[in-house]
């Protein structure tokens, strides 16, 4: 029996993509396609088993809340997600109605990026020094990237694990933010420019030597086998879980 999909966000780059990669995966199949101006219920749905999100960060909450209700488990790919709204999300799957419902939530579905949060992770507690660059397409409407919130959080805890002090940083005037966003502590840096699709580097220093992790996606392909894994896995998962590497077995 196939697993029936919906693509909320199907006009998109990504939407428009995972349609596609649904469509050709074996045992998937694509029964609804909805962009903005559809409403998100069970008419709509085409008997969803499992509705896929790729739409825009000031959405992505409200949507997960309407598919869970709808009966769906849930795939998010859209950024913006904070620790606030997993909460809510939580709360939402925890309710005697959204029994059995899962969602999972993942920044990025690329192989390649999945392994440099984790090898970034793991790296962290050994530098003294540790900061984010991502690049992308000038098209992306959210900075920093939400990659690079979970990199820098993940390198963040790490750190705190490993008692670390504060990465040194003599700067005492950055009067134009050249030193980037600073999330939990590490600096990150958002490059936007034509002819990129998605791509960052995590640098890391100690006196003498340096460490960089960076992983490219040249193109959208790269997401699918990992959205496609999580559509197939979300059923067998409970709650809400965050990020690819849960289904991963890494
Ligand atoms: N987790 C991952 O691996 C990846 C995540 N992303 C994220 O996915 C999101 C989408 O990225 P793109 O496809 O490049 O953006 P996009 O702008 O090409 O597509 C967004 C789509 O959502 C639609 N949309 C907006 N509001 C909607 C609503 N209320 N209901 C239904 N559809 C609505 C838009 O009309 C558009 O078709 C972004 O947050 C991006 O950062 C992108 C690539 C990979
Ligand atoms: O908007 C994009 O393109 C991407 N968004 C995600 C993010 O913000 O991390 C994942 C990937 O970087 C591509």
């Amino acid at each position: 029996m196939s697993i029936t999909v919906a693509v909320i966000g199907a006009a998109g780059r990504m939407g428009s993509t995972v349609c596609q990669a649904v469509e050709q995966a074996e045992g998937l199949e694509l029964v609804a396609r909805l962009d903005v101006g559809d409403t998100i219920d069970v008419e709509h749905l085409g008997g969803a088993q499992v509705a896929v999100d790729f739409t825009v960060p000031g959405v992505t909450e409200a949507n997960v809340h309407a598919l869970v209700d709808a009966g769906c488990d849930v795939v998010v790919g859209t950024t913006g997600w904070t620790e606030a709204a997993y909460e809510r999300v939580r709360e939402h799957l925890a309710r005697p109605e959204a029994a059995g419902r899962s969602v999972l939530i993942a920044p990025n579905f690329a192989l390649s990026a999945v392994l440099a949060m984790s090898l970034a992770a793991r790296a962290a507690r050994f530098f003294e020094s540790a900061e984010v660059i991502e690049l992308h397409h000038p098209d992306k409407v959210d900075a920093p990237s939400g990659t690079a919130v979970a990199t820098a959080r993940g390198i963040a805890a790490a750190r705190a694990q490993a008692g670390l002090a504060p990465v040194p940083d003599a700067t005492q005037t950055d009067l134009h933010g050249a030193r980037g966003a600073v999330i939990d502590g590490i600096h990150v840096h958002a490059v936007r420019l034509r002819g990129l699709t998605a791509h960052e580097e995590v640098v890391l220093g100690n006196p003498g030597e340096q460490l960089t992790i960076r992983t490219d996606s040249f193109d959208r392909s790269s997401f699918m086998p990992g959205v496609i894994l999580a559509v197939r896995q979300v059923g067998w998962l409970e709650g809400l879980t965050v990020g690819l590497d849960a289904v991963m077995e890494m």
